[in-house]
């Protein structure tokens, strides 16, 4: 059977699907896993469809301190009990800086220009390129495909895309990218089906994950984003500050002596979440601790999204839906519940009794403003991306498929 590989690698997991392709264009999935709690509680889930399960196997944290150990385990895995034997493999990339805007099948010249884009994404680059450049040397007949999470928001008007500084950093690539956009696009992709009446209209999307971000879309388009020049901006995340001032980062170099290094570590895993409670990353734990350094965080967590609604709001002149995705979007309905209060002077009201059962719909049916959960699948994305690229190129042979 014909299949494609997903790879998608985060801050705090590894996740990835293998989709049959049948016939023209028609995908269907066949396994999804995910090694997610890297840094807290690291875990191997995988399934067929119907939550029919494969494995789910908890590992030491030491076991799996990092997303490269988690993406051995991931093809450990797929190779030696999932025995797949993928046609072609889409990965999500996380910055396709300003030279890509739609999905590219991938050569080594590819490879080199997204490697100059390591240091904007430290986080997410260098294991996203990890497994295509083994691919690459071990089976360079199997076609693979780039999918950017910078290109769905290269919509934005020039106002969107700028910051105020001089126009030759612009030119040069220094604007406000924004990021999760596999994760938009399907969104975007999926609210006619759910909402028809307001799927083109003025919609913020809260993408609340390890890294969070949320992104104003208008025609279900991107126009603007909380998230810029590198996924550090915006909402505070599991492990990163979100917005901060640039000052902040000057005192560190200045006064306590840090390198440029020190401080890229520092801003990309010692902060946000982690940083503010001095306990965890994982939103999980931090609700479940009476640590009060903990509810300050999840506190900060929910002001800073209600700013940042308000902020989107102003771009989108109003707002018509409100949708939460990710992995706390989609799961904490504590969260959801917090969020909502913030959002109550914009017309938004929650049906308690909804978000509880975590329902597509979990507003009130008075509520100005329609609040839907909808999950994510940036694979499917990929998938389909994928899939499209292939038809459009080369098919491999059976005897090119990786093994
Ligand atoms: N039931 C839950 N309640 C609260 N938070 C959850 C729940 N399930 C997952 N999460 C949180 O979701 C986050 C991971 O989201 P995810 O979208 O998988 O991130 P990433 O793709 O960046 O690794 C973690 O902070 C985790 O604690
Ligand atoms: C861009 C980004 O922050 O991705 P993730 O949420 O998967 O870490
Ligand atoms: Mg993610």
């Amino acid at each position: 059977m014909d299949s494609i590989l997903v790879v998608n690698a985060g801050s705090s997991s590894v996740k990835f699907q293998v989709f049959a392709i049948e016939g023209e264009g028609i995908l269907r999935r066949l396994i999804k896993g995910q090694v997610d709690g890297i840094g807290s509680r690291p875990r191997l889930r995988a399934s067929r469809p119907g939550n029919d399960p494969m494995a789910d196997r908890a590992y030491p944290i030491e076991a799996i301190p990092d997303v490269p150990a988690a993406m051995d385990i991931a093809g450990t895995w797929l190779r030696n009990e999932a025995r797949i034997h993928p046609l072609a493999v889409g990965h999500r990339v996380v910055h396709g800086g300003p030279d890509y805007e739609r999905p590219v099948l991938i050569d080594h010249g590819v490879v080199a220009r997204l490697e100059r884009f390591v240091t904007l994404a430290p986080l997410h680059q260098p294991h996203n390129l990890a497994p295509i450049r083994s691919i690459l040397a071990n089976f360079p007949t199997i076609p693979q495909v780039a999918c950017f999470d910078t290109a769905f928001h290269r919509t934005h008007g020039p106002l969107a895309d700028h910051y105020a500084i001089p126009h030759q950093l612009h030119a040069e690539g220094v604007r406000r990218y924004g990021f999760h956009g596999l994760s938009y696009e399907y969104i975007s992709r999926t609210l006619p089906q759910i909402a028809p009446d307001i799927a083109k209209r003025r919609v913020i999307v809260a993408h609340l994950g390890s890294g969070a971000s949320m992104c104003a879309m208008k025609n279900g388009l991107s126009v603007e984003s909380t998230m810029g020049f590198t996924a550090l901006d915006g909402l505070p995340m599991g492990t990163r500050p979100g917005q901060l001032d640039p000052g902040v980062v000057l005192y560190l170099l200045s006064e306590k002596g840090m390198t440029a290094a020190k401080v890229q570590d520092f801003l990309y895993r010692d902060c946000g979440l982690k940083g503010l409670s001095g306990i965890s990353n994982d939103m999980r734990e931090l609700e479940a601790s009476l640590d009060p350094k903990a509810k300050l965080a999840v506190d900060y967590f929910v002001y800073r999204i209600g700013l940042n609604a308000g902020m989107l709001a102003a771009a989108l002149q109003g707002i018509d839906a409100f949708v939460f995705t990710a992995g706390i979007g989609e799961n904490s309905s504590g969260i959801r519940a917090r969020v909502a209060e913030q959002l109550g002077w914009l017309g938004v009201a929650l049906d308690p009794a909804e978000n509880t059962h975590h329902s597509r719909l979990i507003s009130t049916r008075t509520s100005l403003v329609p609040v839907y959960v909808v999950p994510t699948d940036e694979e499917l994305m990929i998938a389909q991306h994928t899939l499209t690229l292939l038809m459009n190129g080369q098919s491999p042979t059976r005897q090119e498929r990786v093994s």
